[in-house]
């Protein structure tokens, strides 16, 4: 899917316009307050921008002033730093939550929902409540309940930030696994999830664009002081540890 982006959000000093290809990682980086969780949220219909334009292959989500696409109506999913699984649903019902609102059975919902599980290889915890799972087990379901409603454009907010250090890189490979051929966007701070996911980062400065390119050549050499300090000491020279080479075989330290 195609997502095609300009927006101007003057209270929040955003002015961005950009392009996600179908099946393209887009890595959105920048110190805080730079704007990158604007931007998934004006994706994903959370916010309304004053002007601009966005569509999803070929759909309006707004254009303003005008048409706003309400969130329900976008298929695209934001995944965010805390799971916010449904406290009073099991595993296997918050994955199949998404489905079952999309029209499918209660049976088709759980059997899709059982795929995801094991997608994301925790199909053993399917009848647990989400109280009884750790930190990186709840971001692991809330990842298979992200795929299961089959997002036209999945939004990944920092999704490693709330995890124990420990658990980052078995997270890290299964989103690795997961994005390939899905059209994403991913806001980060980790120069490491990068390399290991985004085909191409898009690096914003109080609100604008100051940086963007193919992930490895913008690291390579980077044209702002920003980049700069992100990737000081980053070893891109070695070779690819994600099984089968990260987008664009992209060289991993500790994936
Ligand atoms: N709820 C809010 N109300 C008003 N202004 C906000 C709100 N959230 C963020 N802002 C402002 O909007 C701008 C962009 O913030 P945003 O949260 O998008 O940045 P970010 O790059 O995601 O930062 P971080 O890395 O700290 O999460 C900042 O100036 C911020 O102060």
């Amino acid at each position: 899917m195609t997502l095609e982006l300009a927006a101007v959000m003057r209270r929040r000093g955003l002015d961005v316009s950009f392009t996600v290809s179908p099946g393209e990682t887009v890595a959105l980086l920048g110190s805080n307050g730079a704007g990158k969780s604007t931007v998934v949220e004006l994706c994903a219909g959370l916010l309304r921008p004053d002007s601009g334009r966005a569509t999803l292959d070929g759909q309006v989500l707004f254009d303003l002033p005008g048409t706003f696409l309400p969130p329900h109506a976008r298929r695209t999913v934001l995944l965010a730093q805390e799971p916010l699984l449904f406290p009073h649903l099991s595993v296997r019902d918050n994955v199949a939550f998404g489905p079952r609102s999309a029209g499918e059975s209660r049976a088709a919902s759980r059997l899709l929902a059982d795929e995801w599980l094991a997608a994301a290889e925790v199909s053993e915890l399917a009848d647990r409540r989400p109280a009884m799972l750790s930190g990186g087990q709840a971001q692991r379901v809330a990842v298979a309940r992200a795929l299961a409603a089959s997002p036209r454009l999945l939004l990944l907010d920092e999704p490693m930030t709330a995890l124990d250090v420990a658990a980052v890189p078995a997270q890290r490979r299964l989103l690795h696994r997961v994005l390939l051929n899905r059209s994403v966007i991913l806001v980060t701070h980790d120069p490491l999830d990068a390399l290991a996911l985004a085909d191409r980062v898009i690096v914003l400065q109080g609100g604008r664009i100051i940086e963007e390119g193919p992930t490895r050549a913008v690291f390579a050499h980077p044209q702002t002081e920003f980049t700069r300090a992100l990737t000081f000491g980053l070893d891109l020279s070695a070779g690819p540890a994600v099984p089968g080479g990260g987008p664009g075989s992209a060289p991993i330290i500790g994936v």
